[in-house]
């Protein structure tokens, strides 16, 4: 892990999470205020419902909160929407879109991720950018061809490395134990890297792309020692801090 990249390892709780998770939370921030010494920064993005708590709890630590989703106006009468001014209000300093589950379960297109990729700018967050193929897609040899279409639709023009992480989730491998092979993972991971660097100038070269879809601390090690992958976006794996930690420990130098 040679990477000038400093890595992020990202939680995504996804729809899970009460008010007696809370203590996985105070273990997190707990541990990466005492002692922790890893260098990687930390991000958990619970249900909306626990942010304003997630940061009180996780606000004088390393680790920041974000969001899952974000509407794409800041206002108005969108019943049931979040936009991203209120999670940044919140404590929110990142925001996931584009995650598959919201593709396939609310129908976003990648027009309307890369529009919430703006609104999270608009509030000052830096927007994770989910990408990944399905099952059908990577049996039909079209993964390449589906990351690139993607990536020419999903990320705005102005994407920098400080306003925006790419996450390479297989649709195919979330919550499933699946994972790609080691060379499949840095094949995407530099077909991902040249294709950024293509749209968007060189800068894409600091970008950080994750990879995530079954990262436990047993796979953190080999998966996040693949080139280009600059850290994880972690599931299930995420709820549980021991587990988070495990993840993140992959990252511990000598
Ligand atoms: O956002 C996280 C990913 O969908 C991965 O989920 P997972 O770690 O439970 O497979």
């Amino acid at each position: 892990m040679t990477s000038s990249i400093r890595p992020l390892v990202a939680g995504n709780w996804k729809m899970n999470g009460t008010n007696a998770s809370m203590p996985e939370l105070v273990a997190i921030g707990g541990a990466f205020t005492h002692g922790f010494d890893v260098p990687v920064d930390a991000l958990i993005c619970p249900p909306a419902t626990l942010l304003a708590r997630a940061y009180d709890v996780l606000s004088s630590s390393a680790v920041r909160v974000g969001g899952q989703d974000c509407a794409t106006s800041e206002n108005g009468a969108h019943t049931g929407d979040i936009s991203a001014e209120m999670l940044k209000d919140a404590g929110a300093s990142f925001v996931i879109v584009g995650h598959s589950e919201r593709r396939i379960d609310h129908g976003e297109t990648n027009e309307v991720v890369n529009e919430k990729a703006r609104a999270a700018w608009r509030a000052g967050l830096v927007a994770i950018i989910c990408i990944g193929e399905t099952q059908s897609q990577r049996e039909k040899g079209l993964t390449l061809d589906i990351l690139t279409a993607q990536i020419e639709g999903s990320v705005p023009s102005g994407a920098t490395a400080a306003n925006t992480v790419i996450a390479y989730e297989p649709v195919w491998a979330i919550g499933t134990g699946l994972t790609p092979t080691i060379p499949d993972v840095a094949q995407a991971h530099a077909h991902i890297r040249a294709e950024l660097v293509r749209v968007l100038g060189d800068g894409a070269n600091a970008m950080r792309i994750l990879y995530g879809g079954s990262v436990k601390p047993s796979n953190a090690g080999e998966l996040l020692a693949v080139a280009n992958v600059n850290g994880a976006l972690v599931g299930g794996a995420s709820l549980k801090a021991s587990d988070f930690l495990g993840i993140a420990e992959a990252y511990r130098q000598g």
